[in-house]
């Protein structure tokens, strides 16, 4: 089946996006600012927001698009420097794809094109969802999804530093997940005019032959209580650790069978730019996902998950197992 013109431009605004990234991370360590809550943004997050804009601009100039990053640190002036950067990353990956040359004046705008607050029908970016990865040389995925109704409908993820294959084939390494909603989740290498493959959730009904993938970062997801539910469970393997909606991406492609991201603190509110591609990709390839209560996830609350705690994304069968061991361990909802 040929793919719908919005995966289309999904995935070319991922592939862009992720040569943005590459560029970025082969040139030197990159640089990176602070913003307010003290979480880092580099040179490749605006390079890769501006990008996928522009993409997306292209292809549906009257889609809103809610992103994560705003321009405002590089048209304050004093950072000229880190604002050339990004230009120049934006024109690096542009000449892999014969795009014509941008100015500053365009990449600001592009990455203001995300300063939307949703509606009936949005977009949602994450340039670079787990930057603290990329810094470290670890996982990261640029993350895009089309939300219609509530509901992520399209989702892509792409991911430069996952092996294209799972599992012992590591193939070549660049992984590009697309899902639209209704005809399945694939995945492909990064290259231009590679072809898909059918992705599936693994059939394990077993809890105890459960895999399960958690943040690297132990502020963004409770380790413990996620030990606590894996005992339960009677899990045996060590869990996965890696950054970003690669995690989506490994219970997708049946590279692990649980994701757990549970609250650290009360309060924090998950961004829906962290979850709505996972989503699309995880459900079509057969998975599900809810709230450690086992609600849905709500993307009807502007941008963030405010009628959600924490999520919890499976294969599958094993969800219901999975709810009951979260319940068990973490406190009531206030
Ligand atoms: N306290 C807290 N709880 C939950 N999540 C948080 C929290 N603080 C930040 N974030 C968001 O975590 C996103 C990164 O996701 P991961 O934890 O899976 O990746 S990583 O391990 O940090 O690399 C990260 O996304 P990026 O900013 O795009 O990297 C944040 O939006
Ligand atoms: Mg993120
Ligand atoms: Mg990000
Ligand atoms: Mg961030």
């Amino acid at each position: 089946m040929p793919e719908s013109v919005a995966l289309a431009a999904a995935v070319q605004a991922g592939r862009w996006a992720a040569a943005a990234c590459r560029a970025v991370r082969s040139a030197a360590d990159p640089s990176a600012l602070d913003k307010s809550d003290k979480s880092p943004v580099t040179v490749a997050d605006f390079a890769a927001q501006a990008l996928v804009c522009r993409a997306l601009a292209e292809a549906f100039p009257n889609d809103p698009v809610v992103g994560e990053e705003d321009a405002a640190a590089l048209r304050s002036g004093e950072q000229a420097k880190f604002a050339s950067q990004v230009l120049d990353a934006v024109n690096l990956a542009g000449r892999q794809f014969d795009l014509p040359a941008a100015t500053l004046d365009d990449v600001l705008g592009w990455i203001d094109r995300g300063g939307a607050e949703g509606g009936g029908r949005f977009w949602t970016v994450d340039p670079i969802d787990g930057t603290k990865g990329f810094l470290r040389g670890g996982q990261y995925a640029v993350a895009i999804a089309l939300i219609e109704n509530g509901v992520p409908t399209v989702g892509v993820l792409a991911c430069p530093n996952l092996p294209r294959n799972g599992g012992d084939d590591a193939g070549d390494t660049g992984a590009l997940f697309a899902a639209r909603r209704g005809d399945g989740a694939t995945v492909r290498s990064l290259g231009t005019n590679s072809t898909p493959t059918a992705i599936f959730t693994s059939p394990q009904a077993d809890p105890a032959a459960a895999r399960v993938c958690e943040s690297v970062e132990s502020g963004h997801t409770a380790h413990g209580a996620a030990a606590e539910i894996a005992a339960r469970l009677g899990v045996s393997a060590e869990p996965l650790r890696l950054d970003s909606q690669a995690k989506y991406a490994e219970v997708a492609r049946g590279g692990a069978e649980i994701y757990l991201r549970l609250p650290t603190r009360p309060g924090y509110v998950e961004r829906i730019w962290d979850h709505a591609a996972g989503v699309a990709v995880i459900e079509e390839a057969g998975g599900r996902v809810t709230d450690v209560d086992g609600r849905p996830l709500d993307f009807t609350h502007g941008r963030g998950l405010e009628r959600n705690r924490g999520v919890i994304a499976t294969n599958g069968p094993l969800h219901d197992a999975v709810l009951e061991a979260a319940a068990a361990v973490l406190a009531p909802r206030p």
